[in-house]
């Protein structure tokens, strides 16, 4: 049997794609690990499935791992690409996609910029979840000249930490240390931000699972959520991570966070007998 994918990215936040709606075919978390293996495999800093969708409205169910083949909530970039593609298959500008986080609605408009409606922010301790009840506004943890940082769930764990220059800080070094904080039992993205203007952030992020990506759609949302709840934002800005920019709004009417930006196809391909082995 030939599997083929699809190699896309949002802001250089790269996707393998598989579309297995027809086929059913499965990967293990071994399988997942070697086909993120930038050297040996294809590399991705998420796999993603397209499957039937489970729930009535959803055009598909989108399934999302990370290179370490750990299961992830949310992905605010592939969401964005995956709409892109079913809007091409469909003919449609509206779709809905399913994760295990919920319905997300996307729409396109006709510069080819796709809106991804990414659900409420979640902020209760138990929505993270944090190993313990804290206010979410100041979890008071840190690591290195890191301290204090918000924690927001966009259906997926975030920690925003607000700096003078994020340049400046070592994220390889407290990057995994954060994300492995014992206040986090299903660990948790880590993202460092530099407050430019009240609608203009500077974000860089470690992912939970990934590492350094250039860019994280769920951070990018969780980030402006954390400065409008700290008093530094307006509810819409501009969100400049390592690989582009995102525009972020956190709705005032329903708490609904929405994202918009770019999408973009590398290649298509055809996995080899040997990484599905
Ligand atoms: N790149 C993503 C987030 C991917 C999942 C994350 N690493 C997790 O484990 O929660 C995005 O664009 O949102």
């Amino acid at each position: 049997m030939t599997v083929s994918f699809r190699k896309m990215h949002g802001l250089g936040n790269d996707f393998v794609v598989v579309d297995v709606r027809q086929s059913g075919v499965g990967f293990t978390e071994e399988q997942v690990r070697r086909i993120g293996d930038r050297r040996r495999g294809i590399g991705f800093d998420q796999f993603i499935t397209i499957e039937p969708p489970r729930q009535a409205g959803a055009t598909i169910f989108m399934g999302i791992r990370n290179p370490d083949g750990s299961v992830a909530g949310a992905c605010g970039n592939a969401t964005r690409c995956v709409s892109a593609l079913l809007m091409a298959e469909t003919g449609s500008d509206a779709v809905v996609i399913e994760t295990v986080s919920g319905l997300l609605p996307a729409t396109r408009t006709t510069d080819g910029t796709v809106t991804v409606d990414m659900g409420p922010a979640r902020l209760d301790w138990q929505d993270l979840p944090l190993a313990e009840a804290r206010d979410t506004l100041h979890l008071g943890i840190g690591a290195g000249d890191l301290h204090d940082p918000v924690g927001v769930s966009m259906g997926n764990p975030h920690a925003v930490f607000f700096v003078e220059d994020v340049a400046a800080v070592p994220l390889t070094e407290v990057g995994p240390v954060l994300e492995n904080h014992a206040l986090f039992p299903k660990r948790c993205n880590i993202e460092i931000v530099e407050v430019q203007a009240r609608d203009r952030l500077r974000m860089r992020v470690w992912e939970r699972g990934a590492g350094i990506t250039q860019a994280c759609g769920s951070g990018a949302c969780a980030t402006l959520v954390a400065a409008a709840r700290r008093g530094l934002a307006d509810r819409r800005a501009e969100v400049i991570l390592d690989g582009g920019s995102l525009m972020i709004e956190w709705r005032d009417s329903d708490g609904h966070v929405l994202m918009s930006g770019p999408t973009a196809t590398s290649f298509t391909g055809i996995f080899d007998g040997s990484l599905l082995a």
